[in-house]
């Protein structure tokens, strides 16, 4: 099944907008597994166990794997989640973006050997450094536009020659001529910590399926990110990853993490 159709799948089966991202940072681990590299799997996979029912997504940032050498234990953890949550759409959060030649191994690396349903990826080299993503049928391509950091202002708030915003241009083309050659493939990520351009690249991009972090720990809030971005035709998936990974360090962490899981899916579903 493609991207776009297990989202919606298990944006329905599960009630859920709310997209767990897993940044595992073995210094931020509880009791007993704290500064361990080895069990970065173990720690995930009981996060994917006590969270796979109320999630939309789950959404691994490539750093905190390759940072400690344990890409080994991210291709057994998209494994664990395909076998234990199939219905649950994995986006390879790996922010790629290279000539075509380098992003056919991205492309590989994120649908053959990780496997994952969605990567993200910068479009500020182009389409060319897309299309090396296209012949992986069905994968979704999920653009940086509008990023959650107050950094992300310094270029893609800046106005064009032509008038609009950088942001919005990006937005124009995924929504326009970049997603008719991906064949409808492309979404775009925009930070829930700046809902006046949520609404703007809703009101550019009706459609396109928005990856929206920001919520949590950085601040975002919940139900504005809703009522800017979801509409009937526009999928929203809504990231969220310290904030439930590390809501207890004590014995009851994996019970915290799916509390506030549980807490952050209904306070965007009573947004909807
Ligand atoms: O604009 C962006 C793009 C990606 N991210 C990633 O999302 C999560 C956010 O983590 P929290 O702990 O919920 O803040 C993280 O993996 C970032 O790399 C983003 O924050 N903003």
């Amino acid at each position: 099944m493609n991207f776009n159709a297990l989202l919606a799948r298990a944006t329905q089966r599960h009630e859920s907008l709310l997209c767990v991202g897993l940044d595992p940072d073995p210094a931020k681990f509880p009791v007993g597994m704290k500064g361990d590299d080895t069990r970065i799997f173990e720690f995930c996979a009981r996060i994917v166990d006590a969270t796979k029912d109320v999630v939309c997504a789950f959404k691994p940032q490539i750093a905190y794997f390759a940072a400690h050498r344990a890409e080994a234990q991210l291709e057994a953890l998209m494994a664990y989640i395909r076998r234990v949550a199939p219905e649950v759409p994995i986006i390879l959060d790996a922010k790629r973006g290279d000539i075509g030649s380098t992003a056919e191994q991205y492309a590989r690396e994120a649908f053959v050997r990780y496997q994952s349903d969605a990567v993200t990826l910068s479009p500020y080299m182009g389409l060319d450094s897309i299309e090396p993503y296209l012949p992986y049928d069905g994968k979704g391509l999920i653009l940086l536009c509008r990023t959650s950091n107050p950094g992300g202002s310094d270029l893609q708030f800046q106005t064009l020659a032509q008038g609009g915003k950088l942001y919005e241009e990006v937005a124009r083309l995924a929504a326009g001529p970049w997603n008719q050659t991906a064949k409808g493939r492309l979404g775009l990520v925009v930070g829930a910590t700046f809902p006046e351009e949520l609404a703007r690249v809703r009101a550019l991009a009706p459609t396109l399926p928005l990856l929206i972090p920001g919520v949590g720990a950085q601040g975002g809030d919940a139900a504005a990110t809703v009522q800017a971005a979801l509409t009937p035709q526009g999928a929203i998936i809504v990231n969220s990853s310290r904030a439930v990974l590390y809501a207890s360090s004590g014995e009851d962490w994996q019970a915290a993490a799916r509390r506030v899981a549980i807490a952050t899916r209904d306070q965007l579903n009573a947004a909807r």
